[in-house]
């Protein structure tokens, strides 16, 4: 067993709150993107894609989030209702915003990049007033993106959240999910990412990200066990270190240490790992499962949608993971 706490009797699993956006992936990939002529519509935007995976996975969810008054903030919508997330709490912004497009680049199967095209974008308005108190207290969890701590006034509609979920005893669960595109300056990253962090109990993100947030200067400091501890000194349970096609670490308040494997796979692009892998581990906790099986449940959604285009798209169900996971026995 794992030790969260989630409530029983509520009407969701998990209420995510951050960006609703759209990828563009090129079709004809290995090739620079100066020489792509189509591309593939999705749903993106990583705490959309990583509840996309929960949904599929078979957990309740909804959204709490705005997007542009458009085709695109339409075709989002429907597709989350699709996919049976919850919409009550998604917002038409109706200020002339757009929509978030990352398109993205397949050079290779290691070498991926992403033009993010995000000036005035919707998700980013989000408002205190559009966060419900009920939804969240209707929630076992609240996922929150880092980045829509970015800006105002989508940072304070974070911080409302997280306040409605301590006052109804709903498990915060922090993706960093650092985009460089929409921060004003590497300082606002390290103090907004930290002020969550240090009210969360779950915290997932990359080596990378956790130095960002951290802003730590000894090199001593720089490694995953420091991180750990500097998060147990708060609320933290769980905190998850991925490291790429490396795996993942998982440390637990209790002392615990896990490293995750990976599930090899023909990689069409790197992209759209993390957020798999969060939706399956984020799962496998919900079941109340062994930290070492949500990992391995979060390492091979993350192998399947590599091997996939798409990110939303390609979330798997239980029955494509189980399958997947066979392969490798
Ligand atoms: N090339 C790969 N092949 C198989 N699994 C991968 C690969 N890259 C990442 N993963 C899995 O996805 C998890 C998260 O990947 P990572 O790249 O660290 O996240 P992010 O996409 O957020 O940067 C890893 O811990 C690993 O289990
Ligand atoms: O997060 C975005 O805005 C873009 C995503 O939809 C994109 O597909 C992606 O980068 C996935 O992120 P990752 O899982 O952290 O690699």
């Amino acid at each position: 067993m794992n030790a969260i706490p989630f409530e029983s009797g509520r009407k969701l699993d998990c209420v995510s709150l951050g960006r609703l956006c759209i990828d563009l992936n090129a079709n004809e990939i290995h090739r620079p993107m100066e020489e792509t002529r189509t591309f593939t519509k999705y749903l993106g935007g990583s705490p959309a894609n990583i509840t996309v995976a929960m949904s599929r996975l078979g957990l309740k969810t909804g959204f709490i989030g705005r997007v542009s008054d458009d085709q695109f903030g339409r075709y989002i919508i429907q597709y989350l209702k699709d996919q049976s997330i919850s919409t009550d709490n998604v917002v038409i912004d109706r200020t002339g915003s757009v929509t978030g497009l990352a398109f993205t680049e397949i050079l290779s199967p290691t070498d991926c990049s992403i033009l993010m095209y995000r000036d005035n974008a919707a998700d980013l308005k989000l408002e205190p007033n559009d966060v419900c108190e009920q939804t969240i207290a209707n929630s076992k969890a609240l996922l929150i993106s880092g980045t829509a701590l970015a800006k105002s006034p989508s940072r304070e509609a974070v911080f409302l959240a997280l306040d409605y979920a301590k006052k109804h005893n709903v498990v915060v669960i922090f993706d960093i999910d650092y985009r460089p595109y929409t921060w004003a300056s590497q300082d606002e990253i390290g103090i907004y990412c930290r002020l969550v962090a240090e009210k969360s109990h779950v915290i997932i993100g990359g080596r990378e990200e956790f130095d960002l947030m951290e802003t730590v200067t000894d090199p001593d400091q720089i490694n995953d066990d420091h991180t750990a501890r500097t998060w147990f000194s708060h609320v933290a349970q769980i905190v998850v270190v991925k490291h790429g096609g490396d795996g993942s670490i998982t440390f637990t308040r209790d002392g615990g240490q896990w490293k995750g494997r990976t599930f090899p796979n023909e990689v069409v692009k790197t992209f759209g790992a993390g957020d798999a892998f969060a939706g399956a581990f984020i799962y496998g906790l919900m079941q109340g499962w062994p930290i070492e099986r949500c990992q391995e449940y979060g390492a091979a959604g993350a192998s399947i949608v590599v091997g996939s285009h798409s990110c939303s798209d390609a979330m798997p169900t239980v029955e494509q993971i189980e399958t997947h996971m066979k392969k490798y026995e």
